[in-house]
Parts: structure tokens; C-alpha cells; sequence
């Protein structure tokens, strides 16, 4: 198999006016493989993917479809690539087989209606109205006109904005079959949970550039553990142990002053135990105990907060104005 890339980006800069959305990115998505784009709203996904698809040339650096440049070979790339669009309320007086056959029309070698219609799973939908589908439905018909010149590089925008669970759920089944066929996609996406669900690997943009990347275990690994509780009454911070080495963060949620540990060194489990012993020791009760992996959630938020790996404590608060009153407490 040519070993090329179906998708290259070497420094990618972007501009409009004076203002830098993409602020030089390198990305590489591998055959077969499906790469998410995360990031805030404005963090320059959208441009990256439209430099992508060939609607406007890199301003700096180099972007590769299929091992050309897909603004200047457009002709060439364009057959080859398939661009799920925002909006499938086009033409909104005729059926979805309509539309379809009219889309074919401008397709080379496009594949059968039906298998099109099976494959975004609107094969019962085909002789209904655009205007009568719900809103997945619509979005599922901007799918199949996307797949209908058996794209080996598959763009999708935000492909279930708008859709329920079980019809995201359903579109998530879709795209895996896809990426099992061979197909390369990159997605873009504000839902974490798909990205969890269906990257194989993804990056976080913020401010135009790209601030983490790789698998979501690469990803989340380093950002830390968590262990929290409710602070125990008659108790100081001063008093509270130190786990791994990580000493306890303290908060006021709902009320409640929350002591919270970020685990990095010693890892959950041993973090855990160390703290269980010593709340046997102590004879303290550890009310509200909760222990958990950090998640892509956690390095999200604090990628979209400009903090890195280290300091951030959004989950269970900081709160050191609390610490500090807390600190001169007594038992
Ligand atoms: N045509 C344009 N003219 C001027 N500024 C633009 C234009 N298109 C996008 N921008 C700006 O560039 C930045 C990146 O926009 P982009 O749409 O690429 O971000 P995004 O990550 O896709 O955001 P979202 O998640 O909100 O869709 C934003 O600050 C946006 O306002």
C-alpha cells in the first residue's frame, strides 16, 4: 500500500486580516485512521478542515490530501475526498431519493442510490420530503451525499450537532463501519464523548494552535488522578495526609468544604490506599469519597483555560481562599 498519507499538514498558518486563526499546526492522519479535532469555538478547526478540502489555499506551510495540494490539484483531489456539508436543507420540496439521484448526477462512478441510503441508514427514508426529516435525518442525508463517490478521505464537520443520543449513537455505528471499510476521516467535533468513542486519535486546538495530541489514554496520561471527599468536621488542612506526595487541594461546593488530591506520581490506587489507611489510623470517616481517572474532560477544560498539565484543579475547585481560612481552624 502507498505509504503516504491521505492527510499531511506541515505548519499550517491561517489568517484573515491581521487576525492568526491558525497559528501553525502539523498533523498527520494515517490510512484508515479517524483523527478528531477538539477544540473551543474559534479555535480554527473549521479553517483547517476548509484549507483541507481545497476551499482556500495555506497561507503558510504545506497541507497534503492523497499526497497533493488540494487548493492547486483540486481537480484531482476533489473526486477522491468526500465533504459532509453543514446544511442538507437544500431543496427541501423533494424526497431524499431525489436529491440523491440529482447529487449522482454530478458524481463520477457514484455508488447505487440504495447502498448510499442503506449505508447512512436512510434506506426507509427515501421516498419522504426533506422538509418532513427530522434534524439527524437531515444531517444523515448530508452523510450520504458525502459517501456517494466512495471517498477514501471522509471531512466531517460537526457531524451530529443537533442530533439525539440514540440518533448520535446510531451516526457513530455509521462512521465506524466507514473507518472498518478503510476509510480515512478527520472529524471535527464539541462533543468529547464522540471523539472518546470513535478517534483513534485526536488533538486539542486552542487559539489556533494545536496544545495536545495523540490516543485519548496518551492524551489523558500526566494529567493526574483524582480523589476527593467532604472535608472531615474539627479537622485542619495542616492535618490531612499527603498522597504520593500530592498535598489536598480544598474547596466550598454547594456548601460543602471539598478536599480534593490530584494524583500524578503515585497513581490511583496506591493514592487511595494510602489515604484509606490513614483514615483508619485517624479514625476519620471519608464522607462523599470519590476516586476516578482523569478524563478527556478534565484536559479539555484545562487546555480551553491555557493551563497545562500542571495546577489545574477545575473538577473539584481550588478554592485557596478556603484552605486558608481553613488552615486556622482547630480540632
Ligand atoms: N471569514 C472569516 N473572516 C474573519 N475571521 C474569521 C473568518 N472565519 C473564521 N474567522 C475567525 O477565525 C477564528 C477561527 O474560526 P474557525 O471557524 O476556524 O474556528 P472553529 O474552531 O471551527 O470554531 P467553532 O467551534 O466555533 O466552529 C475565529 O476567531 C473566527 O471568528
Amino acid at each position: 500500500m502507498d505509504d503516504t498519507p491521505p492527510i499531511s499538514v506541515d505548519g499550517l498558518r491561517q489568517r484573515y486580516g491581521d487576525f492568526e486563526a491558525v497559528a501553525g499546526i502539523s498533523f498527520e492522519v494515517a490510512h484508515g485512521e479517524l483523527f478528531a479535532l477538539l477544540g473551543t469555538n474559534g479555535a480554527g478547526k473549521t479553517t483547517t478542515l476548509e484549507t483541507l478540502e481545497g476551499h482556500r489555499p495555506a497561507g503558510h506551510g504545506t497541507v497534503r490530501v492523497l499526497g497533493r495540494d488540494p487548493y492547486r490539484e483540486r481537480r484531482a483531489v476533489r473526486p477522491r475526498i468526500g465533504v459532509m456539508l453543514q446544511d442538507g436543507g437544500f431543496f427541501p420540496d423533494l424526497t431524499v431519493a431525489e436529491i440523491v439521484d440529482r447529487f449522482r448526477g454530478f458524481t463520477p462512478e457514484p455508488r447505487p442510490r440504495d447502498e448510499v441510503l442503506g449505508l447512512a441508514g436512510l434506506a426507509d427514508r427515501a421516498g419522504v420530503r426533506v422538509r418532513q426529516l427530522s434534524g439527524g435525518q437531515k444531517r444523515r442525508l448530508d452523510l450520504a451525499l458525502a459517501l456517494l463517490g466512495r471517498p477514501s478521505v471522509l471531512f466531517l464537520d460537526e457531524p451530529t450537532t443537533g442530533m439525539d443520543p440514540e440518533a448520535r449513537r446510531a451516526t457513530w455505528r455509521i462512521v465506524r463501519d466507514l473507518v472498518a471499510a478503510g476509510t480515512t476521516v478527520l472529524l471535527t467535533t464539541h462533543y468529547l464523548e464522540e471523539a472518546e468513542h470513535l478517534a483513534d486519535r485526536l488533538a486539542i486546538m486552542h487559539r489556533g494552535r494545536i496544545e495536545t495530541a495523540g490516543t485519548v489514554a496518551e492524551v489523558v496520561a500526566g494529567h493526574g488522578d483524582r480523589i476527593g471527599f467532604q472535608m472531615p468536621e474539627r479537622l485542619r488542612v495542616a492535618e490531612l495526609p499527603a498522597l504520593g506526595g500530592s498535598r489536598a487541594d480544598i474547596s466550598v461546593d454547594g456548601g460543602r468544604t471539598v478536599a480534593s488530591y490530584t494524583v500524578t506520581e503515585a497513581g490511583l490506587q496506591s493514592g487511595l490506599y494510602e489515604l484509606l489507611r490513614w483514615a483508619d489510623e485517624h479514625r476519620v470517616e471519608l464522607r462523599g469519597l470519590q476516586a476516578r481517572s482523569a478524563s478527556l474532560e478534565d484536559v479539555f477544560l484545562r487546555t480551553s483555560s491555557g493551563m497545562g498539565s500542571d495546577g489545574a484543579r477545575e473538577t473539584w475547585g481550588a478554592g485557596s481562599e478556603a484552605a486558608g481560612a481553613l488552615e486556622g481552624a482547630s480540632r
